[in-house]
């Protein structure tokens, strides 16, 4: 667990604090993306949390500890951190870079070796391909994945990232922020992420807090930050087709299952109620039929898209259980 109480950082000479008074938690396990403005401090939180950047004022914990009392040094070996830029070491190994903090920690060098397999064929790369190769040897999305091994090499309960998949080209980024995601949750990492990409916040955060000018304005899951922007800075933020971007987190498993018949070719069970809404304009019917048996209705559809279902229970839905379902109002 990340616990920011009232932290606020001032740089001299600057005339409003870069972050003021920020209170947010980010419970044990779970994601919150930073988003906002360019300058509203977003960077500024996230380096105050590895204490890159020293607090001026307030209190953090991390897994109930002050992380502000200790040696920042220390602090920083038991986060993990992503960066945009990567900052591999160009002249060491994929290997080399990767036990970088299992080294500083003394770890002896057959648990590194092992380590370091393991957390390369966790992001995906062939440890007999990529071990031994420089970072020049390779490609952006590739180097990105690199980026994330070494973070999480120590295994660290926290991960840091800041513009994690900024430097890669959309379709690689689509890919890198599934297997990432999946990752993440799967190893139960508690992560605070920054990004400028409200898709990216939407999709790798289960919170989603949004800054302005040092301040924090909402935070609150995904699908209930689209559903209810707290005022019109949010809204404008988010953009004229949030219903669109929320309907694309929900599943059609959140939505009552309606007995009547749909022509077409069935959905399948991951898809999204955007994927249901892009299959009956294409069709022009008012209903898809399910796998498994059943349709989805159009007006079902427009209902969760305007934040008239529970968004508790679309909360729920997200993290991918049964639920029963959330219907209208
Ligand atoms: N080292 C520094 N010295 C002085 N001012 C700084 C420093 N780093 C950041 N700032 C200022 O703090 C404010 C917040 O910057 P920060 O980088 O946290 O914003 P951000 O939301 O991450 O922006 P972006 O989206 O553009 O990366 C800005 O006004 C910035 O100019």
């Amino acid at each position: 667990m990340i616990e920011l109480d009232g932290l606020t950082r001032r740089w001299p000479g600057a005339d409003r604090a870069a972050v003021e008074d920020l209170t947010l938690t980010v419970p044990e396990g779970t994601s919150c993306a930073l988003i906002g403005p360019s300058g509203s401090g977003k960077t500024t939180t996230l380096r105050m949390v590895n204490r890159l950047v020293e607090p001026s004022a307030g209190r953090l914990r991390i897994a109930g500890q002050d992380a502000l009392a200790g040696d920042p040094v220390m602090l920083r070996r038991s986060i993990g951190y992503v960066i945009q830029e990567v900052g591999l070491f160009p002249h060491w190994s994929v290997a080399g870079n990767v036990a970088t903090v299992p080294r500083l920690l003394g770890w002896p060098a057959a648990r590194i070796a092992a380590r370091v397999e393991e957390v390369l064929a966790l992001t995906g790369l062939d440890p007999a391909r990529f071990a031994r190769r420089r970072p020049h040897e390779l490609s952006g999305g590739e180097r990105q994945r690199v980026g994330v091994a070494r973070a999480l090499a120590g295994d660290p309960p926290v991960l840091l990232m800041d513009e994690p998949f900024g430097a890669v080209d959309p379709v690689v980024r689509g890919r890198l922020q599934e297997e990432v995601l999946r990752l993440l949750k799967q190893l139960r990492k508690t992560v605070l992420l920054v990004t400028h990409d409200l898709e990216e916040a939407v999709r790798l955060g289960d919170a989603v807090a949004v800054l302005r000018a040092g301040r924090l304005v909402q935070h609150a899951p995904a699908a209930e930050l689209l559903a209810r922007p707290a005022d019109e800075f949010v809204a404008e933020f988010l953009g004229a087709d949030r219903a669109l971007k929320r309907l694309a987190l929900i599943p059609v498993s959140a939505l009552p299952r309606r007995d009547a018949r749909a022509e077409g070719a069935s959905l399948p069970e991951g898809a999204s109620l955007r994927d249901a809404l892009a299959a009956m304009l294409a069709r022009g019917t008012r209903a898809v039929p399910l796998a498994g048996g059943g349709s989805l209705a159009l007006e079902d559809v427009l209902a969760a898209g305007s934040g008239e279902a529970p968004s508790e229970a679309m909360g729920v839905s997200l993290e991918g259980q049964q639920r029963s379902p959330a219907g209208g109002g």
